[in-house]
């Protein structure tokens, strides 16, 4: 019991004049009886701060805490459990319409693995079917209330889908290269050199860290003590150089389309998977490109493809400094070719003031990938305003994206890619002696133009070795030596 030492401050006034009687009529001016050590808060000090009172109330808490987390757990379990089920019961689909309406009936917090259950079959093939059955609906004399809203449906499982699976490509490359990293930190005899090493080269991030917690927790899973103490270590070493904004990724933390579907289908419990397409297409202004393949139109205005030729495409593809416009400009010379760079149609679009111009500097000063409707648009206006059938598409398709977006909006594959595999260093050596005033060609910009190409053009060109078209040219050497191994392909095709 606290110990009460009743102030002076009470005013007790006249009471000691008028009697006992009227001190029930008594109340204090103010309530001053003041306490010395009043911990419980019982006689007016502002809130309790120590003691029993406290302390209960602090175990109370503590008991609603645990209650409140218990019942998250369960949740959570639940949403795992019905989530399991729900995926064991769908019954997978096979041909692309019935990948359309697959998609169109999954969850959005589904759609990250259904991508990834599905991403072999998320193929041109899909992406062609549902390209024409958009033409259709947007092509269509009139529509109706219902087809308009399929085509806000479609339009906006287009994009998901296509920036869903160039994310996915992406964590795929990452995870390789994250499990290399991981492997040579562990393995390293001098852990600190390598953390620093790999800083420099900017291998430090979160998919390394989520990597390096799965394999504590099945350390400590399986009992091994010391592992799991040394990669805590290791944990906190690499931990300190991340960023958090360095690498969050489209999948990570519900960013990009596919966290702004989730959001909206959050924001509307009630809605049905359906009705959350078409919401968010609103988000998106940027949805579709052209309506017609530039082929098309070119036929239509006597174009290349009505030259009684076919277009000719070459998509020319290389590291940063690997010696593409350089060679580039000997084919044109040699075989007639028009080069477009799709680098240097950037560059003109900042300089010409446009709309995009602030965003592309932006892009090219970190060595990010443009957005590929734009980067089309522009490559599609140069094909258009050019009166040749040969086409030389230098650093285009720099990312799945870029590809699909191509293949999609101007209606053809390219004939043929050339692929200048050239080692890194040399890449860095020749990018930093161009002395052409670019503002990407510095240490810091050409690290992340390196990684952006591992990342995002390597798996450009694995598709087209796997389609045959690839021809590998070994970019060391004299510009004149490496052009030799370039003539007999463009002179096979000439004869041809
Ligand atoms: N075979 C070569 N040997 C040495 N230097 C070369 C060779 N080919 C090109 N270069 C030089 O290397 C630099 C980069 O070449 P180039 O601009 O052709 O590369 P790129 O692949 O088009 O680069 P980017 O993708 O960055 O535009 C230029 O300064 C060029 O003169
Ligand atoms: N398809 C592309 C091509 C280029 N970029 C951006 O331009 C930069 C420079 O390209 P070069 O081919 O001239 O080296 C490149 O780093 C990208 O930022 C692009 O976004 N998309």
């Amino acid at each position: 019991m606290a110990a009460l030492s009743i102030g002076s401050a009470s005013t007790f006034g006249r009471t000691g004049a008028r009697g006992i009687s009227s001190i029930s009529r008594w109340r204090p001016r103010n309530s001053c009886i003041r306490c010395v050590w009043d911990p419980e808060g019982l006689f007016g000090s502002k809130q309790p701060q120590t003691g029993h009172l406290a302390r209960i109330e602090f175990k109370r808490r503590l008991e609603k805490d645990a209650e409140a987390r218990e019942a998250f757990e369960n949740h959570v379990r639940e949403e795992q459990e019905r989530r399991r089920i729900l995926r064991q019961s769908r019954e997978l689909p096979e041909t692309p319409a019935e990948m359309i309406e697959y998609f169109l009936d999954t969850e959005a917090q589904e759609l990250e693995f259904e991508i990834a259950r599905l991403r072999p079959r998320l193929n041109q093939e899909f992406f062609s079917h549902l390209q024409i059955e958009l033409g259709q609906l947007k092509f269509a004399v009139s529509r109706t209330e219902a087809m308009e809203d399929r085509l806000a449906e479609l339009e906006t499982m287009q994009k998901v889908l296509l920036e869903g699976t160039e994310a996915h490509d992406k964590m795929q490359v990452d995870l390789i290269k994250v499990k290399e990293s991981l492997t040579k930190i562990l393995t390293s005899k001098d852990v600190k050199a390598t953390l620093l090493e790999m800083v420099e080269r900017n291998e430090l991030n979160r998919s390394l860290l989520a990597l390096l917690d799965e394999n504590i927790a099945n350390a400590h899973k399986t009992g091994q003590k010391r592992a799991a103490g040394f990669m805590e270590k290791v944990r906190v070493a690499v931990l300190s150089p991340i960023r958090p904004s360095d690498d969050e990724r489209i999948f990570s933390g519900g960013v990009g389309l596919i966290g702004e579907v989730a959001k909206t289908q959050k924001s509307a419990i009630q809605s049905t998977n359906r009705e959350m397409w078409r919401r968010v297409v609103s988000l998106y202004p940027l949805l579709s490109l052209s309506n017609s393949s530039v082929l098309h139109q070119m036929q239509a205005k006597g174009g290349i493809a009505s030259k009684g030729k076919t277009a000719f495409i070459t998509f020319v593809l290389g590291g940063p400094g690997s010696g593409k416009g350089t060679q580039c400009a000997k084919i044109v010379e040699t075989f007639g070719f028009t080069h477009l760079s799709a680098g240097d149609i950037l560059r003109r679009e900042i300089s010409s003031n446009s709309e995009n111009g602030a965003m592309i500097l932006d892009m090219i000063k970190e060595g990010k990938v443009v957005p590929s409707e734009v980067t089309v648009k522009l490559i599609q206006k140069e094909i258009e305003s050019i009166d040749n059938y040969k086409f030389l598409i230098d650093g285009f398709p720099r990312s799945e994206e870029n590809r699909i977006a191509f293949e999609r909006n101007i209606g053809m594959e390219p004939n043929i890619v050339l692929f200048f595999d050239c080692p890194e260093d040399e890449m860095v050596k020749r990018v930093l002696s161009r002395n052409e005033g670019r503002v990407d060609d510095n240490v810091d910009t050409i690290k992340k133009r390196l990684n952006v190409f591992a990342a995002l053009n390597l798996p450009v060109i694995k598709h087209y070795t796997e389609t045959g078209k690839v021809h590998k040219i070994n970019a060391v050497g004299s510009a004149d030596e490496i052009f030799e191994q370039i003539r007999p392909i463009f002179t096979e095709l000439m004869v041809k």
